[in-house]
């Protein structure tokens, strides 16, 4: 039986007076690759944000690996959970390998050890990005730095790692590169939650697809393969075409004058 890395239940939160997620029930599961989609807006960042405890919640509960998330210490959840936020910019022009060692700031304070310069080294090497470690963060490409920022969450060694948009900012290269690498990291023993655009990529990688609509988290019922179209269109208000391909689940948008379904944005 599969453990369950993250459990949120019976979840709702809003911005003032704006509701934004309700009643949200969902288990990610542990060792496994699970990507959330959804519209713009739909609030898959807020949800994120509450899992990594940057927002607090006040309905509802979140477990992580059993555990309470508002109840763990700083130290105690960032030995569990590393997360990458979808804004990231720095203004210093510090060096890469610097960058990803702040990832250890959890467990070594001001004084980083010879262990934590070893646990960098890896994770660059991890990424294919180890040519980069002298480089100044500010002077690398888009998708450079979004290398250099899943480094530095790999650093923390955490059990889940939450990452919002990975793969934006990234060639398509790059993006079958660290859909691949996230992949087999679910094999050594930790959980990948995602949040993705791109449904294709999802169907390729992912172990799981949870998306959000109307405030809430939802998973296709039974038969998703032949269903999905149906079900996408109640997600993403676009109507699609399925095929599959090398048994793989992949969707077209249907490219007619009027695909997109009326509704309030
Ligand atoms: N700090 C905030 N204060 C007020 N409203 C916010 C705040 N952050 C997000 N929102 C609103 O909450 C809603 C959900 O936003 P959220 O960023 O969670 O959506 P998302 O699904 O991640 O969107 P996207 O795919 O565009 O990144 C949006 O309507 C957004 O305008």
């Amino acid at each position: 039986m599969t453990e369950t890395a993250i459990e949120v239940e019976n979840l709702s939160f809003g911005y003032g007076k704006t509701p934004i997620l309700e009643q949200v029930q969902v288990a990610f599961p542990a060792n496994r690759f699970s990507v959330l989609l959804g519209r713009n807006g739909s609030g898959k960042s807020t949800l994120f944000n509450i899992m990594a405890g940057l927002q607090k919640y006040r309905h509802g509960s979140v477990k992580l690996m059993g555990k309470e998330r508002c109840k763990l210490s700083f130290s105690d959840c960032a030995r569990v959970l590393g997360f990458l936020p979808q804004f990231h910019k720095s203004v210093f022009p510090f060096h890469v390998k610097d960058v990803v060692l702040t990832g250890r700031a959890a467990f070594s304070a001001f004084s980083p050890r010879k262990s934590d310069m070893e646990k960098v080294g890896q994770s660059l090497e991890e990424l294919g990005i180890s040519h980069l470690a002298d480089r100044p963060y500010t002077e690398l490409s888009g998708g450079e730095q979004q290398l250099v920022m899943i480094a530095r969450v790999l650093v923390q060694d955490p059990k889940i790692i939450l990452l919002d948009e990975p793969t934006n900012h990234l060639d398509v290269y790059y993006q079958t590169y660290v859909l691949e690498k996230l992949k087999k990291l679910t094999e050594n023993d930790l959980t990948v939650i995602a949040i993705m655009h791109d449904p294709n990529m999802a169907f390729l990688y992912a172990d799981h697809c949870y998306f959000m609509k109307d405030r809430t988290v939802v998973t296709p019922t039974t038969g998703f393969d032949f269903h999905a179209s149906d079900f996408l269109e109640y997600v993403y208000d676009v109507r699609f075409t399925t095929v599959l391909v090398n048994n793989k689940l992949m969707v077209v948008p249907d490219r007619k004058t009027d695909n997109r379904i009326q509704v309030k944005p």
